[in-house]
């Protein structure tokens, strides 16, 4: 074995030499900053040099109990370094300790698969500060915060997770007593898939359609005490377990729940948005999808901190990897080059790198966005409600999906070592394909940006003066009958993206008003059209996606050689998911057939352009090798030694012969069995 570690360094610090650029410096605009960087490091130096929060056996053989257990003992050690952190630093506030830990990538490095107590930090906390009075905000929060509780957000059913105005669970007020009734009527209105529900919470968020005087006032949240606070035993009245194992999020403890006639007091539903006076009488909000408030919250933070930080693993192990592997021939007779030099291979992993960069500008945006509208609801402000819906649900959407299926070429971009678990790809893929399902399945988010779309066409002449900035270009729309010259500037590139999603837009309004002419109601003409009405939300979210990216490579404060890097990619990002729905971009955009030949030469430019730098710009992800915890990705490429030594990680080859062999294998070969 002597020889081969020496030469995958030797591969890897080569490619270090060659890059064009300070590696450093994009880390610094990575992390949005020097500052940030610096405090991204010290929170993964505490928490990565503690040896209680590393474990000997690899997660994968435990038993489903024992990874239960352990991911307890870890998220308590964990979270309690997290208190004594907070207590004695305040350099860095505690919203951005908790975002590294949840919401970036430090805490996978501790439990891989998912954290039971992620639920009550991104959603229950979350939704008592949307939905909570100030009075229940105190009581509530302070006691989550100070993790006197430990709380969930059960909301999904065993019969509907899509469609909540379905959702079957009751909670019936009894002005005599002063309380609500919670009851789950049906099977199908078991609470299904809460994080944390099944053995590890106490209390949760409920969900149910609030009936009062006789009258149902659709789904409310109330805060639900499920089990008791010193035994754990569940209240009289409450049905609860977990809900068995799955493809990923071994260790979140989804469970399930029922509710048998279970008394609560008035205040615990959440009255910020809608009421129910003593007497019973409803005091509704000016609109009634306050309530959904929690779930934009969770899909803005999923752009970021699920899909670019799960791409961005897996695309710095497929690079790395790429560069310490050698395989076949190019030419004949020479040295197996570095896989990275096929240039199949840097087209699996060129565009997952510009694709992490792309989304993260995107979901800068977003979260920009996000606290604009909530300052602007607090103040009773609605209007730019619908665009943050809107942009919420197609970019969480198109992120994780992208993602998903990246993460994936990354995979295959490994060959057969990527499907080993050491490869960390079935953590990262399984981490991230729930979120394709989470939060809002996909399509149907998809469904809802095109919703508004389609208002947005048909109202874009009344409305041109006061449209908002991610519709403007429906307004300036021309349809691209005449004739222009096509050109492969970054400005044409986007008025191109523009132009199909403009044009898918008109089409299917058009098409739909076709189908309602025609004798379809408008809800069938809908569901006739909507192949195309996902893809016109995936249309609108490539433009905008373009368009963020363009932006923010002229004007970020870089030097040029990063801005060189960035801009590769941006173009990169918008050749590649040109020629990919190329045939959207003929009939749409002025690309004519005669065209194509050079967008198929540009990307043959842009991927060998990328490629001396290709592990240079992952490098600037800065993952710490626990966190990356891949033996393909580790920084120093020493790939074969890590494979091998997880290897010998298996419990099997702990002995050299395994009882089996004496018990069934041995009988049956001898014709004994
Ligand atoms: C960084 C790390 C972070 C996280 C990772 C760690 C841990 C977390 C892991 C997992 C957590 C997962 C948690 C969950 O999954 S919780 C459950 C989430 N469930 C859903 O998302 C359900 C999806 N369904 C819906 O959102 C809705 O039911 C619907 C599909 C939108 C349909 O609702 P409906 O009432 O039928 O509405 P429509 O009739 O279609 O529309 C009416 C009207 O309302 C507007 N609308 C809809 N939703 C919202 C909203 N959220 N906010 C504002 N407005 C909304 C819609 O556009 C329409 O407007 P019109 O003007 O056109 O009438
Ligand atoms: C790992 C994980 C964690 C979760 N955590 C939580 C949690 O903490 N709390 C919680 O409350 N929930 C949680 N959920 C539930 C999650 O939010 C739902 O699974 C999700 O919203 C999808 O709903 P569903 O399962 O009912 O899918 P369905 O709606 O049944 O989807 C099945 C198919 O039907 C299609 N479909 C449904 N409606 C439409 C439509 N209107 N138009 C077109 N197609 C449609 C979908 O596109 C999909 O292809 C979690 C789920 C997972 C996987």
């Amino acid at each position: 074995m002597v020889g081969i570690s020496d030469k995958c360094t030797e591969d890897i610090a080569r490619e270090r030499k060659k890059c064009s650029f300070s590696s450093t410096e994009l880390t610094h605009f990575w992390d949005g900053g020097v500052e940030l960087t610096k405090r991204r490091k010290l929170l993964e130096n505490y928490f990565l040099s503690d040896p209680e929060l590393k474990s000997s056996v690899p997660l994968e053989y435990l038993s489903h109990k024992e990874k239960y257990e352990r991911s307890i003992k870890l998220s308590c050690l964990f979270f309690k370094k997290i208190s004594n952190w907070l207590e004695h630093n305040d350099t860095i506030s505690a919203m951005e300790v908790y975002q590294s830990v949840l919401g970036g990538s430090l805490g996978s490095a501790v439990l891989k698969d998912g954290f039971p107590f992620a639920v009550h930090y991104v959603m229950f906390i979350p939704t008592i500060i949307g939905q909570g009075t100030m009075a229940q905000q105190a009581h509530w929060i302070s006691r989550a915060w100070n993790l006197e509780i430990m709380c969930t957000y059960a909301q999904t059913e065993l019969g509907h997770g899509t469609f909540i105005r379905g959702l079957e669970t009751t909670s019936t007020y009894d002005p005599d007593t002063e309380e609500f009734v919670l009851h789950s009527p049906t099977l199908t209105s078991y609470k299904w898939w809460p994080g944390g529900l099944g053995h590890t919470c106490n209390y949760a968020v409920v969900l149910a359609q609030l009936y009062t005087k006789g009258q149902c006032h659709g789904i409310h949240p109330f805060v639900v005490q499920l089990r008791d606070e010193e035994t754990w035993m569940p209240l009289p009245g409450i049905k609860i377990g977990e809900i068995g194992c799955k493809l990923g999020f071994n260790t979140v403890n989804n469970g399930y729940l029922g509710f048998d006639h279970v008394r609560i007091p008035r205040d615990r539903l959440l009255m910020k948005n809608n009421k129910v006076l003593k007497d019973g009488t409803y005091v509704k909000s000016q609109n009634d999808k306050l309530t959904y408030g929690t779930m934009i919250f969770v899909r803005v933070i999923v752009v970021r901190g699920v899909a670019a930080s799960n791409l961005a693993k897996a695309v710095t192990i497929a690079t790395r990897y790429s560069a310490v592997r050698r395989q076949s021939e190019l030419k004949p007779g020479e040295p197996e080059p570095q896989i990275m030099e096929f240039q199949t291979q840097q087209y699996k992993l060129f565009p997952a790198i510009a694709t992490v960069f792309a989304i993260k500008s995107s979901a800068t945006w977003l979260w920009d966005v996000y606290n604009s509208v909530t300052k602007d609801l607090d103040q009773g402000d609605l209007d730019k409600l619908p665009e943050l819906h809107a942009m919420a649900c197609c970019l969480k959407a198109i992120s994780t999906s992208d993602a998903n299926q990246m993460i994936e070429t990354c995979r295959f971009a490994c060959g057969g070592h990527g499907y080993m678990t050491s490869s960390n790809f079935p953590t990262i893929y399984s981490s991230l394909t729930a979120a394709v399902t989470y939060e809002g399945e996909n399509t149907v988010l998809l469904l809802q940006t095109a919703r508004y779309l389609v208002k947005a066409w048909s109202q874009r002449d009344v409305t041109s003066a006061t449209i908002t900035a991610t519709l403007k270009y429906l307004s300036d729309f021309r349809p691209s009958d005449i004739y222009q010259p096509w050109s492969l500037t970054m400005s044409n590139l986007a008025e191109a993206f523009r132009l199909v999603a403009a044009g898918k837009i008109k089409y299917c309004s058009e098409h739909i008003d076709y189908l309602i002419q025609k004798g379809y109601t408008s809800e069938d003409a809908w569901n006739a059209t909507s192949i195309q009405l996902t893809q016109i939300a995936e249309a609108h979210c490539r433009a905008f996606i373009v368009d963020t990216f363009v932006k923010e490579t002229e004007v970020a404060v870089v030097s040029e050689p990063v801005r060189k890097v960035l801009v590769q990619l941006c173009e990169l990002y918008s050749v590649y998911w040109l020629l990919k729905n190329v045939g959207d971009f003929l009939v749409y955009s002025h690309l004519k057939i005669s065209d194509v030949d050079a967008v198929n030469e540009r990307l043959a430019e842009l991927l060998a352009a990328i490629r001396p730098n290709a592990v240079g710009i992952v490098d600037s992800f800065d993952f710490h090798d626990d966190i990356l915890d891949s033996a393909l990705g580790a920084y120093d490429g020493r790939v074969y030694e890590r494979i091998f030594e997880a290897a010998n990680k298996s419990p099997l080859n702990a002995e050299p012969v395994n009882e089996s062999f004496h018990k069934y294998l041995k009988p049956f070969l001898k014709g004994q069995m």
